[in-house]
């Protein structure tokens, strides 16, 4: 398998809009998506833009951050701010070209994949392997979207 594209951090938060209001007000960041409601995952979600590698500040195209309020306590994100109730780092997401390739890959490895991949917020497939097999770094694995084949 290669290493490909960072694609975003998971950043969980109790307060998404005092989230935004940070990353705009304190960090300026200039594009900031609306939050919307991930049932599957019981978290509201927004992707906050920063630019590619050499684009012009406040420009999109890089690697996001992805705030993440659970919307239920038993919950992924709510069991996480139990025991980091400022909120902060939550996941590191990698692209990969083939999700059924890199599912068998880490499974080689020994790795822990948490359930059978799902579509994701970005709308491909994704999984997440288990942080102790990692390093202690919760990692979510996402197919590239098509277009950027
Ligand atoms: C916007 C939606 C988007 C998408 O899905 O498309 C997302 O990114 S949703 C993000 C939320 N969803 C997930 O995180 C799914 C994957 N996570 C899990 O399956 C669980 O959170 C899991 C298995 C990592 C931990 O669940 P568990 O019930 O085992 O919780 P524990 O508190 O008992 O944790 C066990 C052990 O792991 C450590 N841990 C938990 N979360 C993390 C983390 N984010 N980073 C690093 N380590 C983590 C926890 O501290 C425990 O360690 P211990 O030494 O035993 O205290
Ligand atoms: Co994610």
């Amino acid at each position: 398998m290669k290493l490909g594209r960072m694609n975003h951090i998971g950043v969980a938060t109790p307060d998404i809009e005092a989230s935004i209001a940070f990353y705009k007000e304190v960090m300026g960041a200039q594009v900031v998506t609306e939050p919307f409601v991930l049932e599957s995952q019981k978290v509201r979600v927004c992707f906050v833009e920063t630019p590619q590698q050499g684009g012009a500040l406040g420009t999109t195209g890089g690697t996001q951050i992805e705030l993440l309020q659970p919307t239920e306590a038993d919950s992924a994100v709510g069991k996480w701010l139990e025991k980091n109730p400022l909120g902060g780092q939550h996941h590191i997401c990698w692209e990969v070209e083939d999700i059924t390739e890199a599912k068998a890959w880490f499974e080689a490895q020994g790795k822990r994949v948490l359930g059978e991949p799902r579509v994701g917020a970005h709308g491909t497939m994704i999984f997440f392997v288990h942080p102790k097999d990692m390093g202690g770094q919760l990692t979510e694995i996402m197919e590239r979207p098509r277009e950027a084949h």
